[in-house]
């Protein structure tokens, strides 16, 4: 018997359209829409309907940068899939895209495997996975072939972190090779990871220990020569390349640059880099090693540079990044030597809003905040159409949002398995609602409703942008 609900008497926002319309969802999937107060709308009836009445109705987000559970400079990331997707769906996320890690010396499969492990059955929330490549050889480069057939269709490498996921050049060249081959995406963590650990080293041997001398040492022209390096070896091959984290302005201009050029180059950068600033790592008593991630907060000066790159599509999509330690027994295991802070932010939750701050603060629009937090994202991950718009056809993954109601980001109140908050006590107008995935109702009103193992593992299709 097929289950209906209806959306009644909001705005539906998608990256191309506002229009005042009732959704009508079937079996989990949007059926159709049609304007409120319309004949059409009117005749509709369903077993479930919720009043959307001077609220957005708008698509989950779609995360496409989140370890959950990643192990990282002697521990893991403190959110399991359990946890981190609850509080996803708390903050209007309906999709994320976790990476996987290859393990050097073992094959792409077995970390696959190890992540599906991890993942399944656990989540409340719809998820996919990126390939984390930090062993290119001739036998996982055959096995990315494998891995986009099956869905895995987009492969992080990393030019920092040398000893643990540094690719050299000639790997990087031979991944963009293959991947201009299989349809697969290069995703880059671009950074001078070589020169990086120069400097570490230099600092601790002036015993500059503190967590602010992790943003000093990755300096904004070793993210700027690295992507530029990028963009060039993925020209050679003739493969097209999304750089993940951008935070330097001088990174945005060497993505502009290649677009400008007619180059298949995208970019993604997320909130810490949008709301967060060096200010934050010089936090005195240690509390710098709560904004530790890579590539690192940029001073201020950098933030005008990402807003016109998000604004101009010479950056294409925010995601978070998603990667927290809690400050107690985690972060502290930097004290004394900032390079053993380990690198992330937690934010999975909070990108939704903060996005729709910066629309408030005029920054984006409100079309432009629901492109580039869920029908981008989705689209440069081969999801689009399933995931990241609200149309017939499409997952019935739909937040309603109520734009108006003013909230306090604190780790007091919010969802994610980790002690501190990286916005604590920043105020935002919008709070998200309720949340359905694939039609069922995660969070109403909220409260959540949800459960782990709703959420299903979707392969991906190969990137829309490209092709
Ligand atoms: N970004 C970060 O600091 N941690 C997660 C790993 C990565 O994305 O490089
Ligand atoms: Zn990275
Ligand atoms: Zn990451």
């Amino acid at each position: 018997m097929s289950t209906r609900t209806l959306i009644r008497g909001g705005l539906v926002i998608t990256a191309t359209d506002e229009t005042h319309a009732d959704v009508l969802i079937e079996d989990g999937r949007i059926a159709a829409l049609a304007a409120h107060g319309s004949q059409a709308a009117t005749a509709w009836s369903a077993e479930r309907v919720l009043d959307a009445t001077g609220k957005y109705v708008i698509p989950g987000g779609v995360d496409a940068h989140t370890h959950m559970e990643l192990p990282f400079g002697g521990t893991f990331a403190s959110d399991t899939f359990e946890t981190g997707t609850r509080a996803a769906a708390w903050g209007g996320t309906t999709t994320i895209v976790d990476f996987a890690v290859q393990s050097k010396g073992h094959a792409l499969r077995e970390g696959l495997d190890a992540w599906h492990a991890k993942a399944d059955g656990k989540c409340a929330i719809d998820y996919g996975f990126h390939m984390i490549l930090s062993d290119v050889n001739e036998s996982s480069l055959k096995e990315m072939d494998l891995l986009v057939e099956e869905g895995i269709t987009s492969f992080k490498l990393f030019m920092a972190y040398p000893g643990v996921f540094y690719s050299d050049d000639g790997q990087v060249l031979r991944a963009m090779q293959r991947s201009a081959g299989n349809g697969g995406l290069i995703m880059m963590h671009a950074e001078n990871g070589i020169a990086i650990d120069v400097l570490v080293e230099q600092a601790l041997q002036r015993g500059e220990t503190d967590p602010r001398h992790h943003g000093e040492v990755r300096k904004v022209l070793l993210e700027a020569e690295a992507t530029h390096r990028a963009i060039q070896l993925a020209r050679v091959a003739g493969a097209p390349l999304y750089v993940v984290h951008v935070s330097a302005e001088e990174a945005v201009a060497e993505l502009a640059a290649a677009r400008d050029k007619g180059l298949p180059v995208f970019g993604e950068t997320c909130p810490q880099y949008l709301f967060l600033s060096t200010d934050n790592l010089a936090e005195p008593d240690f509390e710098g090693a709560k904004y530790v991630c890579s590539t690192p907060l940029r001073p201020r000066e950098h933030q005008a540079a990402l807003w016109r790159g998000l604004r101009t599509n010479d950056l294409q999509v925010v995601s978070t990044d998603h990667c927290p330690f809690c400050f107690v027994g985690q972060k502290e295991l930097g004290r004394g030597d900032f390079s053993k802070i380990p690198n992330g932010l937690p934010g999975v939750e909070n990108r939704m809003d903060l996005l729709h701050q910066a629309v408030l603060d005029g920054h984006i629009t409100r079309r432009r905040w629901i492109e580039i937090a869920c029908a981008s994202p989705a689209r440069m991950f081969g999801l689009y159409g399933k995931k990241g718009t609200i149309a017939p056809g499409a997952d019935a993954d739909v937040v309603i949002y109520d734009p108006a109601v003013e909230q306090v980001l604190s780790a007091e109140t919010h969802h994610m398995n980790v002690d501190y908050s990286a916005y604590e006590g920043k105020r935002v107008t919008g709070r998200v609602e309720t949340v359905l995935s694939r039609g069922e109702v995660v969070i109403d009103q909220r409260e959540f409703t949800g459960r782990a193992g709703h959420g299903a593992y979707v392969p991906r299709g190969v990137s829309q942008y490209v092709g």
